[in-house]
Formats: C-alpha cells, sequence, structure tokens
C-alpha cells in the first residue's frame, strides 16, 4: 500500500498537496533539507524542524562508510540516532560514489569503490542499498540504485546509464518487497534526450513505485538546458505520485521546477553556501562577507519567523562570517534553510489560491532581475 499522496489543488501543471508517512505528512511541493552524514550541516535538530521542513535527506554513501550501516542498525538506526523523528529520505549512494569515491567500478551486478575517508573498499549493489537503506539506516523513503551521466553526454552514453538504471530499479524493487510502513521511489534518467526519458518513464511505471524522481540534472547542465527538460519530464511520471527533481537547487530553480509540475526537491547550497557567508532574500542573494554590511543594524528578513534571518543584524552576521566564527555558519544555514521553506511555503499557497502565475511574475521580478 504506496503511501497516500492527495493533491489539494493545481493550477496549469503546478501541484499542491500532500504526502502522508507513518512519520508525519510532508507538504508539497517541500524543499528537503541535505543532512549528509548524520546531520544537516552546522545546524542542530531543533533549528531545522523550526524552519518547517517536514523531511530530510539522509546519505548511504557517506552512512555506510562513518559510522557503518550494521552500527547504525545497532545504534537503532538514523532515527534515533540523531534524534529526528519526521521522515527522512536517502539516496541510493551511486550519484555519490561517482561524485566523491576514490578508484570505483560500475558493473551490471554492482559498483565497487574504494572509501574516500580511509581507502577501505565497498560495493554497492541495487540489492545491498536498499538493505542499507530501509532495513539499516531506517529511512521512510529509499531510492533505487541508478546510475546518473555527467553532462553533457553522448546518446549512446546516456541510453547505456538510462537502461543499467532500469534494470537496476526492477532489482531494487524486488529487494525491497513490499512495505507498509516505508516507501520506494524509481529514478528516471536519458539525461537531455526526450526518448530516452520517455523509454526510462514507461519502464519505471511497469515496475510501479511509491514515486518518481528526476535524476540526471542539477550536473552542470544550467538553468536553461534544465527547464527545457523540464518542460517535457515531469509529465511523463505519472501524475498521482510525487515528483522529485534531485539536487534542485537555488530558488529560481525551484520555482521554474514547480511551474513544470515538480513536487519535491533537495540541495546542498543553502547549507553549504550558508556557510561561505551567503544568504538568500526575496530581492536575491547577498553575501554577508561584504563591507556594506559592516554597519547594517537590519535583519535579514523580518518576515521569517527565525532568529537567523528576522532577530539578528546584518552587522553582526558580516563579523561573524568575517571572523570565520562557528556561530556564522550556523545562523546563515539556519536563515537560508528557513528562507527555502518560505519559498515552498509561498507557492503552496499560491497555488491553493489559483494565483501561482501571478506569483512567479513577482518572485522574478523582485528576485531575479538585480
Ligand atoms: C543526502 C543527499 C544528497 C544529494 C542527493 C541528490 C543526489 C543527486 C543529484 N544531485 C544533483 N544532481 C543529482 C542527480 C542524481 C541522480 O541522478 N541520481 C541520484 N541517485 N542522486 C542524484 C540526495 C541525498
Amino acid at each position: 500500500m504506496p503511501f497516500p499522496f492527495t493533491l489539494t489543488a493545481t493550477e496549469g501543471r503546478a501541484r499542491t498537496g500532500v504526502l502522508t508517512t507513518p512519520r508525519g505528512d510532508i507538504r508539497t511541493p517541500a524543499f528537503m533539507p541535505v543532512g549528509t552524514a548524520a546531520t544537516v550541516k552546522a545546524m542542530s535538530v531543533d533549528q531545522v524542524k523550526a524552519t518547517g521542513a517536514d523531511i530530510i535527506l539522509g546519505n548511504t554513501y557517506h552512512l555506510m562508510l562513518r559510522p557503518g550501516p550494521e552500527r547504525m542498525e545497532r545504534l537503532g538506526g538514523l532515527h534515533a540516532f540523531m534524534g529526528w523523528d519526521k521522515p527522512i529520505l536517502t539516496d541510493s549512494g551511486g550519484f555519490q560514489v561517482m561524485s566523491l569515491a576514490g578508484i570505483s567500478k560500475v558493473k551490471e551486478e554492482a559498483v565497487t569503490f574504494s572509501s574516500h575517508i580511509d581507502g577501505s573498499k565497498h560495493i554497492l549493489s541495487p540489492e545491498r542499498s536498499i538493505e542499507i537503506q530501509a532495513d539499516r539506516i531506517g529511512a521512510d523513503i529509499s531510492m533505487q540504485l541508478d546510475e546518473c551521466v555527467a553532462w553533457p553526454a553522448e546518446e549512446p552514453r546516456a541510453r547505456a546509464a538510462m537502461e543499467l538504471s532500469a534494470r537496476w530499479a526492477a532489482r531494487s524493487k524486488a529487494a525491497f518487497g513490499t512495505r507498509e510502513t516505508q516507501g520506494l521511489f524509481g529514478i528516471q534518467q536519458g539525461s537531455t534526450f526526450e526518448n530516452l526519458r520517455r523509454e526510462s518513464s514507461e519502464r519505471l511505471i511497469d515496475i510501479g513505485f511509491d514515486g518518481y524522481a528526476i535524476g540526471g540534472l542539477a550536473v552542470g547542465e544550467g538553468h536553461q538546458a534544465m527547464c527545457e527538460v523540464l518542460d517535457y519530464a515531469p509529465d511523463m511520471l505519472p501524475a498521482d505520485r510525487p515528483r522529485y527533481l534531485m539536487g534542485v537547487g537555488k530558488p529560481v530553480d525551484l520555482v521554474e521546477a514547480v511551474w513544470r509540475g515538480v513536487d519535491m526537491f533537495d540541495c546542498v547550497l543553502p547549507t553549504r553556501a550558508g556557510r561561505h557567508g551567503q544568504a538568500w532574500t526575496w530581492d536575491g542573494p547577498i553575501n554577508l562577507k561584504n563591507a556594506r554590511f559592516a554597519e547594517d543594524r537590519t535583519p535579514l528578513d523580518p518576515t521569517i519567523d527565525c532568529p537567523a534571518s528576522s532577530q539578528t543584524s546584518k552587522a553582526y552576521l558580516h563579523h561573524l562570517i568575517r571572523a570565520d566564527e562557528i556561530l556564522g555558519k550556523t545562523l546563515l544555514s539556519w536563515h537560508n534553510i528557513a528562507f527555502y521553506q518560505a519559498v515552498t511555503a509561498a507557492m503552496r499557497e499560491a497555488i491553493a489560491h489559483g494565483r501561482f502565475e501571478a506569483w512567479r511574475k513577482d518572485f522574478h521580478a523582485r528576485h531575479v532581475s538585480n
């Protein structure tokens, strides 16, 4: 019995709804903060909860290397380990292997790689990835193991990766089996080739998943090329199940993807850029290192109910970032996650009232043009 996904309103291709899981409801459009190594970097669980996030992401690649799957299970799973009792989605690890691990080999059977931490050898098959995600980490939503090709890709290479991912989708589903309290998402591949994305979608639908991710984007193609794929890719996936665009993105990427029918997002940007002094605001990004903030006593955003956004002066944030203080990284990460939650909340509200088209125009005028 898949998690119920109820669409409460639609406007054009945009949708707003609720994905109901045993650990809590996920309001869509949803932004999912990335908690790679069992922490949303520089933030406490209470601070993440205070932003309104309904779900966070965990990373199979990092967690299988440290603390290790069997230790994680002995410690009660990721929810107990980190004290987060709402939903957790984990990626399957293949993408991180290709971008982080030492020597790695992709074979039909599995991906083999050496740890970027201590060089130890590891194997990640579709079956092992499901076991780690669902049984050792205890993720509420697991992702199939897939192969994401770099951009740009030649069609034959993109086809090979899409077909391998489709075969791994079937093996992931077989290994996952039927579970009452956990879900499994398939991942659409096919790079920038419409025909490949259609074949990928058809094969995933035949297998049947609780939700469908759009993979293979946010790999350097840029906003324009991503939007061109999103002009057709979301509609190839079932309208009655969640659509998750992996690794996206900047606020404007979220707006344009929601406009084209995407429901769920993850991105390291708000926390990673935050640690380096960048803050997102309704008027676009600013960097607090800039001298113009040295005596600016105004907060980043008085309308956001988050201490980092409305009760902290830019001058103080400027000082903390310039001094490379840990608190600066925490406060800017906290603000950025709260800002992303404010953006997704505003989109849910706009779609629910049939005024997302106007809201999108205002957003561009205010946020993008600067
Ligand atoms: C903790 C965590 C971090 C990151 C992710 C998403 C990581 C990610 C991508 N990031 C940018 N583009 C991406 C594409 C893919 C993809 O095609 N497949 C998979 N499995 N993951 C992707 C998921 C979980």
